[in-house]
Order: structure tokens, then sequence, then C-alpha cells
């Protein structure tokens, strides 16, 4: 039966509620691709559940506490911090404006709301006894905001040439080390802390990721790759506060306001406090949260089991063990899913924003637009693997979306044709597809004709598979596929040789395959295919996932053929290299 498959994935999905977070990124400079890269995903996965009729939040942020924060502030002679962040956070706004980036609430960790989770949190964890106070000595990296293991570390001589750390006893303090993983600078500190038995919960964190909920990382691949770390290494308790003599910058410990909480105990913690907090979650008091555009969302608790983490790979450990184990400390259920990406690359190394190895999306979507931009980054990567950025290929994206589908889409409109009476015809008649094709005399018309009405049958539910999993590159592929197969059947029936019913069986399916597409596409391309649909005169109220089925819409391009209509995307030349 016509479009079952895509019924029972709307049925299934219908009414739940999907909550989706991106990392909240660090303003210590100007976001790049790669903040782009997951901020976007996280917004395809909302615009798609939103689609399949759910509820969806999407939370994004940035972290602005810390001793990488509070330096970046006095190096740049910033009178504060927070002045600081107040000026550098404007580039994150700025960025998911550009990149219509569809977010419900945007979370700063100074916003007062999240000191107060933080706390609530810590107060959980201190209670039920997994916080202490201890002495604290370790490799401490400024930059990655941890400490590192002696297992890990090297000193650098004069020459660059790596040395095996010297014994403790040993260690010449004034020398450079550095992690041997992230190639940062790391020196040794010893300090009164307090500590979070994070070693508690190993045994819990293996046979949770094992047995319980195997599919609480995902891809497997990362979820193989923590087991690994699980199995292999003993945690060790962690330090989770900073005295206030090295750190200023930071929210206070509950207990003895001389120290600060560890950053990452404070980021991590954004996840429940832009969703009420941690007793709303914890179902001790009902709030209504007025994020931006979605007001009265309620109840906490079924939100935060309904949330999915995506994130870098770089931060896996912090998500998939660290929060975890937070969370379980203070008697809090687990979100529902963390979803780990790849890296956008520069020169064979992580773009990152303290190396400064960058792309500027800004620059990129000023110039290509913001759609062809979003398209181009969901197509060419892989949340498996790590991609780079090239500006060639972003311009040819482009240029597909304007030959191909733009091609197909001014083709039918054109003066020649009558879309609206093709569609009449076509869209009401009672007859099957097999019969239908029958109109076509030649046999490789007719078959070429069946072959485009099955792609276009299978279509949504394929492309669902795809995105549920974040595999935009492969349901990309597909939409580009079936564009491809509608011109290619355009260009071999020649419907501007024929009439009559003949030439408008040809248009209605390939007019078909431009609205369709471009329903499907919304998520990806939300104002280009908004721009598509318009052209062809589709009402607000029909571009919903259940007008993705062939002949399902019979009264649209009333005024399609006319002259004169404005085109959607018009080619332009690869930009100039300066
Ligand atoms: N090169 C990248 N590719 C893909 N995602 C990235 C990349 N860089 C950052 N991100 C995203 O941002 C998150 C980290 O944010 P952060 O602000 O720390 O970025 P960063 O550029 O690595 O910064 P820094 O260089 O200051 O460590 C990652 O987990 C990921 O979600």
């Amino acid at each position: 039966m016509k479009g079952s498959s895509l019924k029972a994935v709307t049925e299934a999905w219908k009414g739940q509620l999907h909550h989706i977070t991106t990392p909240i990124f660090y303003p210590n400079a100007r976001p790049h691709l790669g903040h782009l890269y997951s901020s976007l995903l996280c917004d395809v996965s909302k615009r798609w559940h939103a689609m399949l009729d759910q509820k969806t939040l999407l939370t994004t942020g940035t972290d602005e506490h810390g001793l990488k924060i509070q330096t970046a502030s006095e190096k740049n002679g910033f009178a504060s911090p927070k002045k600081f962040v107040d000026t550098l956070c404007q580039d994150f706004f700025k960025l998911d404006q550009h990149a219509n980036i569809d977010y419900t609430r945007f979370i700063r960790t100074t916003d007062p709301d999240h000191a107060k989770c933080v706390q609530e949190l810590w107060n959980r964890c201190w209670e039920h006894g997994y916080i202490y106070k201890g002495e604290h000595g370790g490799w401490y990296s400024v930059s990655d905001e941890c400490f590192y293991p002696d297992s890990k570390v090297v000193q650098l001589a004069e020459d660059g040439q790596e040395i095996a750390l010297p014994p403790k006893s040993d260690i010449n303090k004034s020398g450079t080390f550095i992690n041997t993983e992230t190639r940062n600078e790391v020196v040794y500190h010893s300090e009164i802390n307090y500590f979070f038995k994070l070693s508690a919960f190993q045994d819990r964190l293996l046979s949770f990721l094992e047995n319980e909920n195997p599919n609480f990382i995902y891809p497997p691949s990362r979820r193989d790759h923590i087991l690994n770390e699980l199995r292999e290494s003993q945690l060790r308790d962690l330090s989770v506060s900073r005295p206030c003599s090295r750190i200023r910058w930071g929210i206070d410990v509950p207990q003895d306001s001389s120290q600060k909480i560890y950053v990452w105990f404070d980021a991590l913690c954004n996840y429940l406090t832009s969703i009420g907090g941690v007793d709303a979650i914890a179902g001790k008091k009902e709030v209504v949260l007025n994020h931006n555009g979605l007001q009265g969302v309620q109840n906490a608790h079924q939100w935060w089991t309904s949330t999915t983490h995506l994130i870098g790979k770089d931060i896996a450990k912090f998500h998939a063990i660290y929060w975890p184990s937070f969370l379980l400390a203070a008697g809090l259920p687990l979100p529902k899913q963390i979803i780990v990406h790849g890296h956008w690359l520069s020169g064979g190394t992580k773009m990152s924003k303290s190396l400064g190895n960058v792309v500027d999306p800004l620059e990129m979507i000023s110039y290509y637009g913001c759609d062809p931009m979003r398209w181009y980054i969901l197509e060419n990567s892989h949340i498996e693997a790590d991609g780079d950025f090239r500006e060639d290929r972003l311009h040819s994206t482009r240029e597909q979306l304007v030959s191909k589908w733009g091609n197909l889409l001014n083709r039918c409109c054109g003066s020649k044709f009558n879309i609206s009476r093709a569609i009449s015809t076509f869209c009401s008649a009672s007859e099957n597809c097999q019969e239908r094709s029958l109109i076509l005399k030649d046999a490789s018309s007719k078959a070429a004709f069946l072959s485009l009405e099955q792609s276009l049958e299978k279509l949504p539910a394929s492309f669902h598979e795809h995105i549920k999993n974040l595999d935009t590159r492969s349901a990309l592929n597909l939409l580009r596929d079936v564009i491809n197969e509608a011109n290619a059947f355009v260009q071999s029936t020649t419907p501007w040789l024929k009439s009559g019913s003949d030439q408008d069986l040809i248009i209605f399916i390939a007019v078909e395959t431009v609205r369709i597409t471009a329903i499907l596409s919304q998520p990806i391309i939300p104002t280009l295919s908004g721009q598509l649909l318009d052209r062809l005169d589709i009402s607000e109220n029909k571009r919903s996932i259940a007008y993705a089925i062939l002949g399902s819409d019979n009264s649209y391009a009333e005024h399609a053929n006319e002259k004169g209509r404005p085109v959607a995307i018009k080619r332009i030349p690869l930009r100039a290299q300066t």
C-alpha cells in the first residue's frame, strides 16, 4: 500500500519527546566549522523529529568559566572575565543565527539559574558521600583543563626531543612537559582539592554499557572505545575543585568558598539547567520551562530521559564516564543516549580554536549562502570519520543544487507545460502507476517511469532510517539519486516534444520529485526547500511528512507555469582566493 512504511514510522514516533543538546562551547576565540558541525547535526535532528510530530528541544550554549577563560581575558586586557565572555559569546549567537540553528535555549554557564543547579548537583553528590577533601598532586594542562597521569606526560628537551619522565623526586619543575595525546603543555601541581569518587563507578558503568544499555553510546565503535578504557585502566578519583588562589573565575564549592568547582563538573551540568534543574529532573518540583519559542514545557524528568547529547570525540570520556558517574552519584537518571562524531581536520590535525587552523563558517555562509553550506557539511561528513573542508567542493555542491534540482524545477515550470493540469489529472486518477505508465508509448520510458515511481515510494522511509542515525551523507545521497533519476527521465522522455496526457504524466512525476524531495529536505536546508515549495505554490499546511507521498497533494502549482516567477537559487562563481 502506498506510503504504508512512512505511516508506520510516523505513527511510532508521534507525540514522543526529543531533547538534543550540543556541547557548550568554550568562548575563548571565535567559533569555527567544527562548532557549526555539532550544532547543525543537532538542528537537523530536532527539525526532523519535529516533522515526525514529536515535541522537541534543542539546547546549546557556552562554557564560560575556568582558567583558560580567566587567562585569555587577562591577556586581552578585559576588565573582567565576564566582560570577555559577554563579548565572545556574541560570535556564537551570530553563527547560530546565520546558520539557521533553531535552538530553544542558549545556556551560558554564567546564567544565574545555572550556578544554582551546579551547586545542587554538588550537594547531592556530597550528601551521598561521593565527594571528599584531599591532597592532589599531578600534571595539569591549562589548555585541556584536566590532570594527566605520569604515563601520559613526557618532558621536552630544548631541541624538541622527547625525554622519558624522570622519577618524581628528580623532576626539574622548570622544564617543559607535555601531554602525549594533545601535545599541550602540562605543569606539576600539588594542592588541596575536593575529589569525586569516580573509582566507585567503574563496575556500574561497565555493566550499564555492556548489558543494560548497549546503545547508550553511538556509534558502536565509540562505545567499544570507552568500554576498552573501562576494562583496561582503573578509574582514579577525580579532582573536582580548584583553590581560588589559582582560579577565581568559577562557581563556589557550596561548603567551602576558598574553592571553585572544576569546570567540567560545572559545564556538564548545563544539560540539567537548560531543562529545569536538578530538583525538576528528580521530580521533586514541577517547573514550566519558558524556552524561546516553546512555552510551557513540563515534566523535566521525562524530557531528561529523552535527552541525546551530541558531542565531538574529543570530549567522549567526559560525557561517557564522568557525566554518568556524577548523575548516578546524585541519584539522578541518565539521559537517553550519547552520539559521538568525528572531527573536521585542517592540515591533518583537528581544527581547533587554540591551534587557530580554522575555517570561518560565517565567511563561507556570507558568500555561498546558508543552505548550500549546510548541505555541503552534511553531505561531506560522516559521524564515524574525520573530514577535510574544501571550498571548491562547497562551490560544486552549490552548483549541483542549481544545475540538478533547480534545473528539474525550472524545466517543469516552463511555459510549455501545465503542472496544475498534470497533477489534477494524475493525482486523482484511480489507476495505479502500472496502469498510468501505459500512457507512455515505448518500453524504456515505461520502465523508467516505474523505476522513478518506486524510488519515490521508498524514499521517505529510507531517508528516515539514515537521518535518525544522523547518517546525513547517505540521506542526502538518496535525495541526490532520485533528483538525478528524475532529470534523466525528463531528458530521455522529451516532454517538450509531446502533448496531452503523455506530456502531463512526465511532468507529473518530475514535479512530484521536486515536491517530495523539497519536503524531506526541510530539516537540511530550511530556507531553500521553503523557496522551492513556494515556487510550486504548495500551501503551508501541506509541507508535512504526510505529504511526502506521490500524488498526496492535488492542488498546487496553479500559477507555477507563469513567466517571471523568482528563481530559488542562482549560479555564482568559486570565490576568488585571496
Ligand atoms: N575540529 C572539530 N571537528 C568537529 N567538531 C569540533 C571540532 N572542534 C570543536 N568541535 C566541536 O566543539 C566541541 C569542543 O568545543 P571547544 O570550544 O572546546 O572547541 P575547540 O576548537 O576544540 O577549542 P579549543 O581549541 O579551545 O580546545 C567538540 O566536542 C565538538 O562538538
